[in-house]
């Protein structure tokens, strides 16, 4: 059975910089990756990113721009299991707002896209950050 997970890639423009947050997991292999999570049962993808980064980043709807014709989808397999993950982009509105953490990540960082890119480590996140940055470059600066 195939797992489904939904959360948004988020940028802020700081100062001209467009810089993208990620969350590093406070288990296993540490590893950084967007506000998102598990599709919960009777919920749409749409929810469940909604519902993901205001638990995992205290970012509410109106907090954010979301871009729900930005869409990239993500195939890999998790702990033995296929698992698909949808990402939306939307835009952080009020760049001063602080990001509150839960007990599932122990860090954040805002970063340009090749930092970001960089510790985002996977394949397939290093692509998808690189075309957000592709459809900000191209329809929002
Ligand atoms: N090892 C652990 N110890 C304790 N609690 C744990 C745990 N793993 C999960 N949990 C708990 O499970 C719950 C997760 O719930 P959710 O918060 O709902 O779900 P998630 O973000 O999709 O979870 P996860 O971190 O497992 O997903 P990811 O695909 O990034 O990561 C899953 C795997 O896929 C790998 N991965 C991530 N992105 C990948 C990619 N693009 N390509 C290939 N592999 C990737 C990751 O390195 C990782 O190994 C939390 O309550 C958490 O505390």
């Amino acid at each position: 059975m195939t797992t489904r997970a939904c959360g948004f890639v988020i940028f802020r423009r700081m100062q001209g910089v467009v810089e993208y947050l990620l969350l590093q997991v406070s288990y296993g292999e540490y590893h950084w990756s967007p506000p998102k999570g598990h599709v919960d049962p009777g919920e749409s993808d749409m929810e469940t990113a909604l519902r993901e980064t205001k638990e995992e980043a205290g970012l509410l709807p109106n907090d954010l721009n979301i871009f729900e014709n930005v869409k990239q989808e993500l195939n890999y397999e998790a702990n033995g299991k296929p698992k698909i993950v949808i990402y939306w982009l939307a835009e952080l509105l009020n760049i001063d707002k602080v990001i509150q953490l839960s007990c599932e990540h122990q860090a954040y960082k805002w970063l340009p896209l090749e930092e970001a890119r960089s510790i985002a480590k996977y394949q397939d996140m290093q692509d998808t950050l690189k075309k957000f940055n592709d459809y900000i470059t191209k329809n929002l600066l």
